[in-house]
């Protein structure tokens, strides 16, 4: 599998203020990839040096091999944006949203009139069509501009947040929409802070903080390495933690709570529960978040 994109040593600075700071990492043909991390890691920055909107200041950035400071219009036509806010034009209809916009890239009417429908079709708005941007809902309206991204027949879709602020369900049938078309061959980036989001949808993703990588893998691969498959959550007293000396098992204290990161979360929840019956002890699955805590101390939305 060739790389589609690939980032060394990337740096983007806005004066005094490093928002990329000399990052590295590869994406492959035909996989999600995520950039996760808190508000102001760099997440968009990245994304918008991809889209050859924001130039470098140091590194290289190679997108299907072209670099992004000499083939930006090349690399473009290869592209589809799915940007974080709602720029859809309100003076016009679903419909219209999208043969307008395929004219930028010089498709001739026709086909766009049948590649529109297609995509109304396949995003499931046809009954949405001769609509007004105004007249549809948060989750229409991002699955509206999934489709105008897709309409150049693009080989690599790059969403920055493409969920944000939407309910449960709006968020589901977008998530099933990407693996569609995933499936159809397509490659896509996408940053989010949602950290099921993350898990359900990224193949291979990486986190971010203060402009720097801080790590890179599949979802359940990183939760394995850093964040063990179970937690244990018991309050900090006394008596737990002795409890937990006594078993030799390790943990972190994050507020008022402990922590214990283990494979065997039955063997310490049932320790717990013989020695100190009356504390609150709860086991859950590791996630990403936990992840970030572990690495940085703090929570994605700190
Ligand atoms: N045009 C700009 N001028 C100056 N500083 C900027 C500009 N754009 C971004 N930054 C700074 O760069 C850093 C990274 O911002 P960026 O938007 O890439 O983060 P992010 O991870 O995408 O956050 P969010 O999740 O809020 O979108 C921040 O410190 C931000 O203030």
């Amino acid at each position: 599998m060739s790389d589609v994109i690939v980032a060394e040593s990337l740096e983007k600075r806005f004066d005094d203020v490093v928002a990329v700071d000399r990052i590295d990492f590869a994406v492959r043909e035909g996989e999600i990839f995520g950039f996760l991390g808190p508000n102001g890691a760099g997440k968009t920055t990245t994304m918008k040096m991809i889209q050859c909107v924001s130039p470098k200041t140091a590194g290289t950035l190679r997108v299907f091999g072209m670099d992004v400071s000499t083939r930006p219009r090349q690399i473009k036509q290869h592209l589809g944006v799915v940007p974080q806010e709602n720029n859809l034009d309100p003076d016009f209809t679903a419909y219209q949203n999208l043969t307008i916009y395929a004219r930028y890239f010089g498709i001739p009417r026709k086909t766009a009139e049948e590649r529109a429908e297609e995509l109304l079709d396949f995003m499931q708005l046809r009954e949405k069509s001769d609509v007004l941007i105004d007249k549809l809902s948060g989750g229409m309206k991002r699955r509206l501009i999934i489709a105008r991204a897709l309409v150049n027949d693009p080989e690599l879709l790059i969403l920055d947040e493409p969920t944000i602020g939407l309910d449960p369900q709006a968020r589901h049938l977008i998530w099933e929409k990407l693996k569609e078309i995933q499936a159809q061959g397509n490659t896509q980036v996408m940053t989010t802070h949602y950290l099921d989001e993350a898990a359900r949808l990224c193949d291979r993703l990486v986190i971010m903080d203060h402009g720097k990588i801080l790590v890179e893998g599949s979802p359940g691969s990183l939760i394995s390495e850093y964040a063990g498959t179970d937690i244990v959550e018991a309050d900090s007293t006394p008596q737990v933690m002795a409890c937990l000396d006594a078993i030799g098992a390790s943990y972190d204290a994050v507020g008022d709570v402990v922590q214990v990161f283990t494979g065997r979360p039955h063997d310490v929840v049932r320790a717990l529960m013989e020695s100190c019956s009356h504390e609150k002890v709860l086991a859950r699955p590791a996630t990403l978040e936990d992840v970030f805590l572990k690495l940085t101390g703090r929570t994605l939305r700190e």
